[in-house]
């Protein structure tokens, strides 16, 4: 038998799903484990596959890496059941089948904290442990994330010329996540040396179909396809799959019209769906050539509705001020909207609102800005953390504020929700904040998370956070960069306290073109600024400024001239160095940051006379 050559004569069969045919069985527990503690049954699945008609069997490994095992207290146990795995196919294929050492991604699809370093060294001591036992080639499947399976496959490159299947899954029709089409992934993937590129997982033989129709045949590689039975169900907290193997045979044909040279199964499929494919392509051999369908990508209309110069381009050659004015934790918002209104008048260039602040419920910022856009005609910033809203929220969200045309928005991690008023809700982070600002960025392109098209552009300024009230302030600056790297536009900062630190900041960032919003929150009490000296994370108040608002002692009145007036000299110092202010107001005390305005709007305009004057 040898793979290479009959794999370019005939048509191969796959094995179908070891795990999810596991647990119709009734067993809940580690799959991969049984290669040890139930031999006879990994091994009488395996002869069923064999028998319906499979010429390639897979050992029962797909998560037998370190990573997965410690889940289950069996981190050391990785050779043992690799070993086992493959001594447990080849008995069972009895010299009729190849076999394949199965290794599985380690990153699902959901974002995962494994750095790569430990995805290496997990997948090595997988590699050599199937080696072990010479199986006739690897298989590795289910990947999500291309990156990782580029890298693993170089290292089986590198330990062995055996035959190498790599099978990434597709997060959307036609496309793997962040955007890449298949026929991109398999053509890396072909390059890199994969002797067969594929796709298992996740969808049914419909939509493998379909994806298929828009990837042209390889230049050396072949084409495998394992399809789940359906698209899942979701019934008591597991995902089922429907079942109906003579569709799942008739499907076969197409697959291979579509220039799939294997065949096999994934989850929800049986050794009766893989009888039903052998007996759909008997001995056919797979297609020489095929008719691709070029890439569908609708023409994408510039959304050409732009009325205002953009915050971050005004703030590059004009004084700009960006007021945060955050929603109500309550109902009811006519001191909100009287706020707003004040501040307009005052002369801020734009209203931002916080997204839920200090993780706690606020009225909806969007819903707020909608208002102050239509009713006050106020051009508003919209904050956007990735804490409360998942991928599918997330996009959704945005295509709603491009179309009620809120699209200056503020891109932010979100404090966590157990800092808030509910601490034990879940905080989403699918995406960080630099995921986030990408995905504008790819928006701004006319296309979603995947790279399908929107239909459009959207047309979204990019404002991201700077907190220099950090222990380094040059690592705050490199992150600065990155996301300046993913699409940033314009920064805003936490609340500055001293003079000092704004020329810090400066200094720090002078090599930067985009423009920085200095961030100036007015004191409100002595107790205020005692509990941000004390309490808040990396933020010191200087003496000056505690004994001032000290000496202010209880009295409203004399502690919000004292907050101003210490404000005022951190606008006169922000001043000198930037064009944009980004004043906070304190728990709705608009009157604090409108009189901020109406000051710098003096200064400045007293400056631009004194120039005049002197011309
Ligand atoms: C202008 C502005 C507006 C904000 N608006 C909101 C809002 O509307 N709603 C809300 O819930 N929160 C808001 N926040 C709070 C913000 O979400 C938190 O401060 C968050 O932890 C940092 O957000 P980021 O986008 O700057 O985080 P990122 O830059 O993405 O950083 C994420 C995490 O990385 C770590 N990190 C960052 N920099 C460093 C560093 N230099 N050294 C070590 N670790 C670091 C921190 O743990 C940080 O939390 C706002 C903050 C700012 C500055
Ligand atoms: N081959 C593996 C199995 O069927 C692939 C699972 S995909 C989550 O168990
Ligand atoms: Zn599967």
């Amino acid at each position: 038998m040898n793979f290479r050559k009959e794999l370019k004569e005939r048509m191969l069969v796959g094995e179908g799903a070891m795990g999810t045919l596991l647990y119709s069985n009734g067993i809940d527990q580690c799959y991969e484990e049984l290669n040890c503690t139930n031999p006879d049954q990994i091994e009488s699945i395996h002869r069923a596959y064999l028998e319906a008609g499979a010429d390639i069997l897979q050992s029962n490994t797909y998560g037998a890496n370190f990573n997965k095992l410690k889940r289950y207290g069996l981190e050391d146990e990785v050779s043992r059941i690799n070993r086992q795995g493959v001594i447990l196919a080849k008995k069972a294929a009895k010299g009729k089948a190849y076999v394949f050492g199965t290794i599985g991604a380690q990153r699902s699809i959901r974002k995962s904290d494994l750095s790569m370093e430990e995805i290496k060294r997990g997948f090595r001591e997988q590699l050599y442990s199937l080696l072990m036992e010479n199986p006739d080639g690897i298989l590795l499947e289910t990947f999500y994330d291309l990156e990782e399976l580029e890298t693993v496959l170089q290292i089986v490159k590198n330990e062995t010329g055996l035959p190498i299947i790599a099978n990434v899954s597709m997060h959307e029709l036609g496309n793997l996540q962040n955007g890449i089409h298949l026929n991109e992934a398999f053509q890396k993937l072909e390059q890199l040396g994969a002797d067969v590129v594929g796709v298992n997982c996740r969808l049914g033989p419909h939509h493998m179909i379909r994806a298929l129709e828009e990837v042209s045949l390889p230049k050396q590689a072949s084409i495998a396809i394992y399809p789940n039975a359906s698209l899942p169900d979701y019934v008591d907290g597991r995902l089922v799959y429907k079942a109906v193997p003579e569709y799942f045979g008739s499907s076969a044909l197409e697959l291979r019209e579509q220039g799939a040279a294997i065949i096999g199964g994934c989850c929800g499929t049986t050794p009766l769906h893989i009888q039903a494919v052998k007996h759909a392509i008997g001995s056919l051999a797979p297609v020489k050539e095929k008719f691709t369908k070029s890439r569908e990508i609708e023409v994408i209309e510039v959304n050409d509705r732009e009325l205002e110069l953009p915050l971050y381009e005004k703030a590059k050659t004009e004084r700009t001020i960006l007021v945060e004015l955050d929603p109500p934790k309550k109902l009811g918002i006519e001191s909100f909207m009287t706020g707003a209104e004040v501040l307009k008048k005052a002369g801020v260039d734009s209203i931002t609102l916080a997204d839920n602040s200090l993780a706690s419920p606020r009225i909806s910022n969007d819903a707020l800005a909608n208002l102050l856009k239509n009713q006050l005609n106020i051009n508003p910033m919209v904050h956007i953390t990735c804490r409360d809203r998942n991928l599918i929220g997330l996009q959704s969200h945005l295509m709603g504020l491009q179309t009620v045309g809120l699209n200056e928005i503020l891109i932010i991690t979100g404090d966590p929700s157990k800092i808030g008023d509910f601490p034990g809700a879940t905080s989403v982070y699918d995406l960080s904040s630099f995921d986030l600002i990408s995905m504008v960025k790819q928006f701004n392109e006319g296309l979603s998370y995947s790279g399908q098209s929107l239909g459009q552009r959207a047309n979204f300024k990019i404002a991201a956070a700077f907190n220099p009230n950090v222990k380094y302030l040059d690592k705050a600056v490199l992150r600065m960069e990155k996301k300046i790297a993913c699409g940033a536009q314009s920064f805003l900062t936490q609340p500055i306290y001293s003079v000092e630190q704004i020329e810090e900041v400066y200094e720090a960032t002078k090599h930067l073109e985009t423009p920085i919003f200095i961030g100036i929150m007015p004191l409100t009490s002595t107790r205020n600024a005692e509990f941000i000296h004390n309490e808040i994370p990396g933020i010191k108040l200087p003496d000056n400024v505690r004994r001032a608002m000290a000496l202010a002692g209880d009295d409203p009145v004399k502690s919000r001239i004292e907050g101003v007036n210490i404000a005022r000299e951190l606008v006169d110092a922000a001043r000198e160095k930037f064009k944009g202010i980004y004043l906070i107001t304190p728990f709705l005390r608009y009157e604090m940051t409108a009189e901020l305005t109406k000051y710098i709007r003096k200064v400045d305009s007293k400056q631009t006379s004194e120039v005049a004057v002197h011309e």
